[in-house]
């Protein structure tokens, strides 16, 4: 029987010889004995007491049944009012495989290093705004695939090597917490570059955890990981940040470097934070792998989930990053500027520089959505200037038909072309990334030096457009600012939960909990073999840069 209120999969009744006559000869009736009143998922639980029949449970309002197989209809018809919140608390094995071959992620949990820590019913149950409607809670069984599109055909991987589907955790509040609310002192902090939508999450974070769970101690760490250790934390409440989601980059400040592993533990230790929000980046996610594994060690009761922050949308395994649309969107702007610029100067060029550090989807997904770009340059695919089949030959078809064309190029292409001093070619920044040269500025130069080489006597003129701080510094749209709202509230179901060491993210539609440790090393670049860059192709007419 599938339970109506939480949607799980058929249960087990195992009841009491005397319960009733639908169960006689089963082993036990209920997990307590003899209670009754107490609060649990359903919201008048009530206990059974061994030797009970069927009429003792006639006046009851509600009944909550953990099982973990067979059929609960015979239970339900035992009672009056035939209302019954089944609970499924069956096992699933660590790594099912069979018989629909899905390998399911194994999620951290403080109890794989505490055991003795005792779950609590979750405190949504009496949070007046809330009333758990049926299938509120998620069971350890719901899970998301990670990937939805298959090849069926025989010979495809798939099938052939019978290699399970992947498999996340899916996302949301729990029926039972590993927190009492009144315990829990949450840290939040921001690292890395800024993305639209941070201060979303971070006000999410507090007002899901003060309006939802009723916690009432929540710091914001200033400053990125340095923060832990170099300054006093900031109170945090939902009248405090309020109107943060209106607000463009992060009111706790951000930094890179200064990730000294002991320091921060010692001083989450030291403050008595017992749950840790960390928003940000891969070098971000590789910080958070470290801190978790520092508790686990220590043996902490302290969960740490990780949310993906980045507007280069290069951490793999999501959809997309938080705040990515809002900057494809932005990108619009910069790219119809550079459009009329172009379209109005006799040779006119526009080009257009935007973010994306070793990955093109910013300026992928802008060129797409634009449909005035004429060519497109990211990371992932080699290109050069001069000579057949490059981009000068390209342009001077583009400029001889249209008499303009628009440029976008990702920060990250071309970085190799560009000649480096011994000195750049050693530039890091404070987090160990390499500093990019402006190629934009580069490429500007170098299509004066060619016109000037080959046209001398025709008007040409390029404007060179760099909108990318502009575009990571605004607020989230209204998509991203629902994305940040999800991800933060997933994020916080997962923690009370008591999964440690997790990622709360969009996987395939839908919110899943993935361990920080895959999140941390899964790049997201952009495949120039797939459809869509082909599509680019066609939306650009650009050439395939091959040399002849
Ligand atoms: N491999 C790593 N191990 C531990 N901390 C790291 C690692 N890489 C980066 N960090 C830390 O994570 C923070 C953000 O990293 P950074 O690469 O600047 O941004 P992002 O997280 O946005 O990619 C910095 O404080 C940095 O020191
Ligand atoms: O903020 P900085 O230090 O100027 O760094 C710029 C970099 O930050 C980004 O905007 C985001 O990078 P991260 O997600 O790694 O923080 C990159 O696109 C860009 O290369
Ligand atoms: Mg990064």
């Amino acid at each position: 029987m599938n339970c109506e209120r939480c949607r799980t999969m058929a249960l087990k009744v195992v009841a009491d010889a005397d319960a009733c006559d639908h169960f006689q000869g089963s082993d036990e009736l209920w997990e307590k004995q003899g209670s009754q009143g107490s609060h649990c998922c359903g919201r008048s639980l009530w206990y059974g007491k061994t030797g009970v029949n069927s009429s003792a449970l006639q006046g009851d309002e509600r009944i909550v049944v953990r099982g973990d197989g067979t059929d609960a209809a015979p239970l339900t018809s035992c009672l009056r009012r035939k209302e019954a919140t089944i609970l499924n608390t069956a096992k699933i094995p660590e790594n099912p495989s069979s018989p629909c071959s899905i390998h399911l992620q194994k999620l951290p949990h403080l109890t794989d290093y505490l055991p003795n820590l005792k779950p609590l019913p979750n405190p949504l149950e009496k949070n007046t705004l809330y009333h758990p409607p049926a299938g509120f809670y998620i069971n350890q069984s719901e899970v998301v695939l990670g990937k939805i599109i298959l090849d069926l055909s025989a010979d495809s991987e798939a099938v052939s090597s019978h290699s399970p589907q992947v498999a996340y955790s899916r996302a949301g509040p729990r029926w039972q917490v590993f927190f009492d609310p009144k315990d829990i002192k949450a840290a939040i902090v921001t690292c890395g570059g800024l993305c639209p939508g941070m201060n979303t999450v971070i006000r999410e974070l507090v007002v899901g955890l003060w309006e939802m769970y009723g916690v009432r101690q929540i710091y914001g760490v200033t400053a990125g990981y340095r923060g832990f250790y170099s300054r006093d934390p900031i109170e945090l409440n939902p009248k405090l940040v309020h109107n943060w989601h209106k607000l463009g980059g992060t009111a706790l400040e951000t930094s890179r470097g200064g990730f000294d592993l002991n320091k921060i533990v010692d001083a989450i230790e030291h403050h008595g934070f017992n749950q840790v929000y960390i928003i940000g980046g891969d070098g971000t996610m590789r910080g958070a792998v470290n801190i978790f594994n520092e508790i686990q060690r220590r043996k902490l009761n302290i969960a740490v989930a990780g949310i993906p922050k980045t507007v280069d949308n290069d951490i793999g395994i999501i959809d997309r990053s938080f705040g990515f649309q809002t900057a494809v969107e932005m990108a619009q702007q910069a790219i119809n500027a550079a459009h009329v610029e172009a379209e109005s100067a006799v040779n006119g060029i526009g080009l257009v520089k935007l973010m994306g550090r070793s990955t093109g989807h910013i300026a992928l997904h802008a060129t797409l959505s634009s449909r005035d770009v004429d060519c497109c340059l990211i990371p992932e695919i080699d290109f050069y200037l001069e000579g057949e089949g490059g981009l000068f030959e390209f342009l001077e078809k583009q400029l001889k038909e249209n008499g303009h064309a628009v440029l976008v190029v990702a920060e990250g292409a071309g970085q190799d072309m560009i000649p480096r001093t011994e000195a750049q070619k050693e530039e890091r920044d404070e987090s160990g990334n390499l500093v990019f040269l402006d190629f934009g500025a580069w490429l500007k130069s170098e299509l004066k030096n060619w016109w000037a080489r080959d046209h001398a006597n025709e008007l040409f003129t390029v404007k060179y457009i760099d909108p990318t701080y502009m575009i990571r510094a605004v607020p989230a749209n209204a998509t991203d600012n629902l994305y940040c709202t999800l991800v933060a509230y997933s994020a916080i179901h997962g923690v009370m939960a008591g999964y440690t060491g997790f990622v709360s993210g969009l996987i395939n539609g839908n919110y899943a909990y993935i361990p920080v440790e895959e999140v941390a090393h899964a790049r997201n670049e952009v495949n120039t073999k797939d459809h869509k860059w082909a599509w680019v192709r066609s939306v650009t007419n650009q050439p395939d840069f091959v040399k002849p």
